[in-house]
């Protein structure tokens, strides 16, 4: 059973073998997470290519040698071939994290399926079962949580701020918390007003209990 984690990848060396298909999957879920891409692969696809010309990611265009994978902290091995893709897994230090696209054993972590909504991530893994039903639960979550949803969320992460700056209380702060993630709050939809009113209701509070 897998341990699940979001990991940090700004600014970190990410190695990918390979530049079909899959390792283009890969590379725009590391793009998005702002990883420092390597590619190396004798060929390319042309989604790759126009990222190598825009200077999102670096190409080295040669075949996979152990030497390729000094700098990175990430390694996904997604060549079409299982000598080289095992090299990769050799080549391996302990405490490099690698991916090996065609031999989940040899992997020391699995990539989910994705998805975003603001600062909401849902990831789903399946164990190797079936990325296919990976696939399936993800289209079923985007259309129970959409894009309306990913604001929400991010209207929740600045009221959390605001409240952690700003209200002393804690008994307040939890039921302010409380209110705002109510299903039925998020349904009605006037955030800022709504948001602004629970607040002046709990200052009023604040003000009478300091007059008593
Ligand atoms: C979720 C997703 C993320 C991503 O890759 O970004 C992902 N695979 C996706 C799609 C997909 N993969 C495959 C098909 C073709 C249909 C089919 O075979 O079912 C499709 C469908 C398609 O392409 O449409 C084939 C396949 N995949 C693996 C093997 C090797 C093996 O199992 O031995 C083979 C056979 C290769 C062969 O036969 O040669 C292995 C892995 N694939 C994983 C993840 C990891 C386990 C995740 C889990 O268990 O849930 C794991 C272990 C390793 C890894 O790569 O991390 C992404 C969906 C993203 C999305 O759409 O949201
Ligand atoms: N994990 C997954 O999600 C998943 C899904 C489908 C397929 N697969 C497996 O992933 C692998 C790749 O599939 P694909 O459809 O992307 O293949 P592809 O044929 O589209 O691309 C293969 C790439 O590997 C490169 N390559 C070949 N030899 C190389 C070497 N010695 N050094 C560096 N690069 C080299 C090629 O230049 C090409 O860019 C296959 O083994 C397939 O079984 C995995």
């Amino acid at each position: 059973m897998g341990y699940p984690i979001m990991l940090n990848v700004a600014n970190q060396s990410v190695l990918v073998v390979g530049g079909g298909k899959v390792a283009e999957r890969k590379i725009y879920g590391l793009l998005e997470a702002k990883a420092k891409i390597t590619v190396v692969a004798p060929t390319i696809t042309t989604g790759i290519e126009q990222l190598v010309a825009d200077k999102k990611l670096i190409w080295r265009q040669k075949t996979f040698s152990p030497d390729d994978m000094k700098e990175a902290w990430i390694v996904i091995a997604a060549t079409n071939n299982r000598a080289v893709n095992e090299a990769v897994a050799k080549a391996a230090k302990p405490y490099q994290l690698i991916n090996i696209a065609d031999d989940p054993e040899r992997s020391n972590f699995h990539v989910p399926a994705v998805v975003r909504r603001g600062r909401l991530t849902i990831a789903i893994s399946t164990g190797g079962a079936s990325p296919t039903i990976a696939q399936q639960i993800r289209r079923r979550l985007e259309e129970l949580y959409d894009d309306d949803y990913g604001r929400y969320i991010d209207f929740l992460y600045e009221c959390r701020q605001w409240i952690l700056r700003h209200v002393r209380d804690e008994q307040k702060r939890k039921a302010l918390f409380k209110a705002i993630a109510d299903e039925s709050f998020c349904k009605r939809g006037n955030w800022e007003e709504e948001f602004e009113q629970l607040l002046e209701n709990a200052m009023k509070e604040e003000i009478r209990r300091k007059e008593e």
